[in-house]
């Protein structure tokens, strides 16, 4: 199950509406529970989940609104303890790193085309407490447009796309903002550039006005809540409280609901740390590579490889199709235990920065050898 109805309310005007909440949320230790799946490398299958949240009852409030609370709450992981450690080497077992299992990646491309799909925030750039100081390093700028030279290269973030675009300052890369409702190609230099089209995808088009109104009513609501902050991403919006005193996230949760009652088609997911409000489009990061992979000539190939790297739940839509395509391998950038369909895992930031300098290095002495 990736998504779950919630009825959230207020007690003090009684109001209560329903909102999807992603169930692709960071797994606390107690709760892992294995159940089978393909495991790379033909382990013991497993995949770790969660169990649901249980859909809350439309009477009384206060319980609701605390378990969307809850919510908020674990979309930050857990840290690691000292009794988690068997949990964590379990997990790690299932789920190996993909710089530990290099050597076998590189296996399984031989003779296919590699296509590079990359998250921004927490991939690319570590979480911070401001999210318009989610600087890339140059030391990663460097490693992301060497490993463009080699492979098609697209960004999938929730960002609005030109706010990532003024982070990466890469015209040779494939940007599909907005959780991939703006996908946009290359504006220079790359060979896999497909003729002249650059904005390929903007299936939520219709929805702009509606998210531009929503975006200022948001901002004047949650003025009086100290540390909270609308992000106007375009195709959809990001309200975060990661600078929110926890007491009120509950009275956060509500200005967003109250606001959200009056637009039907728009939902409410969950990030890390961050309400996300979108259109109802079925269109996600996992639309976004499969229209990549088509522009790219891969529709229906067998020679390729895409290799997806995120770190958030909406990383895990890409995750999901790649596995059901049978191609390619998802990573999922994580320090701890959580139920994914990715394959293989890195830790942090700095250690995706490792897997593509190795990847290009591969590359040019292979290209070395021929
Ligand atoms: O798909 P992504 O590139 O991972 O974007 C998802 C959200 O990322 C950003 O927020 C996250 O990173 C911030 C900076 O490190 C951090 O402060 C915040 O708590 C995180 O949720 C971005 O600001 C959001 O708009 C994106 O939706």
């Amino acid at each position: 199950m990736t998504n779950q109805n919630v009825v959230i309310s207020d007690t003090k005007s009684g109001f209560s509406m329903e909102i999807v909440v992603s169930m692709r949320e960071p797994v606390l230790f107690a709760q892992a529970v294995p159940k089978p799946l393909a495991a790379p490398g033909g382990g013991t299958p497993i995949i770790w989940t969660k169990p649901s949240l249980k859909v809350l009852e439309t009477a009384g409030g206060g319980g609701r609104i605390n378990a969307w609370v809850d919510s908020m709450r674990s979309s930050s992981p857990p840290r690691r303890s000292s009794e988690s450690e068997e949990v964590n080497k379990s997990w790690m077992l299932h789920h190996p790193s993909a710089l530990s299992m290099f050597e076998e990646i590189i296996k399984v491309s031989k003779g296919k085309q590699i296509v590079m799909f990359l998250d921004y925030d927490g991939t690319l750039s570590p979480i911070v407490e401001d999210p318009d100081r989610a600087f890339i390093s140059n030391e990663m700028r460097d490693a992301v447009r060497d490993i463009a030279h080699h492979f098609p290269t697209a960004i999938v973030t929730g960002r609005c796309r030109a706010k990532v675009y003024n982070f990466v300052k890469l015209s040779e890369l494939y940007y599909a903002g907005s959780h991939g409702m703006d996908i946009k190609g290359p504006t220079q230099g790359h060979r896999y550039r497909k003729g002249n089209q650059t904005v390929l995808c903007q299936p939520a088009r219709e929805f702009l006005p509606m998210i531009d109104e929503v975006y200022k009513t948001l901002l004047e609501k949650t003025k009086s809540v100290p540390g909270a902050k609308v992000e106007n991403n375009k195709f959809c919006l990001s309200v975060h409280y990661r600078c929110v005193e926890e007491k009120r996230w509950a009275e956060l949760a509500v200005q967003v609901k109250t606001v959200l009652k009056d637009y039907p088609k728009l939902k409410l997911t969950q990030g890390r740390k961050v309400l996300e409000i979108r259109p109802t489009i079925k269109w996600d990061k996992g639309n976004a590579l499969e229209f990549l992979l088509e522009s790219l000539g891969y529709a229906n190939s067998d020679d390729v490889l895409p290799i997806y790297i995120g770190d958030d739940r909406t990383d895990e839509d890409a995750f999901k199709v790649l596995r059901k395509r049978g191609q390619g391998f998802g990573i999922l950038v994580s320090k701890v235990p959580k139920e994914t369909n990715a394959s293989y895992t890195l830790q942090e930031p700095y250690e995706v920065m490792c897997f593509l300098k190795r990847l290009v290095e591969w590359k040019k002495s292979s290209l070395r050898r021929f």
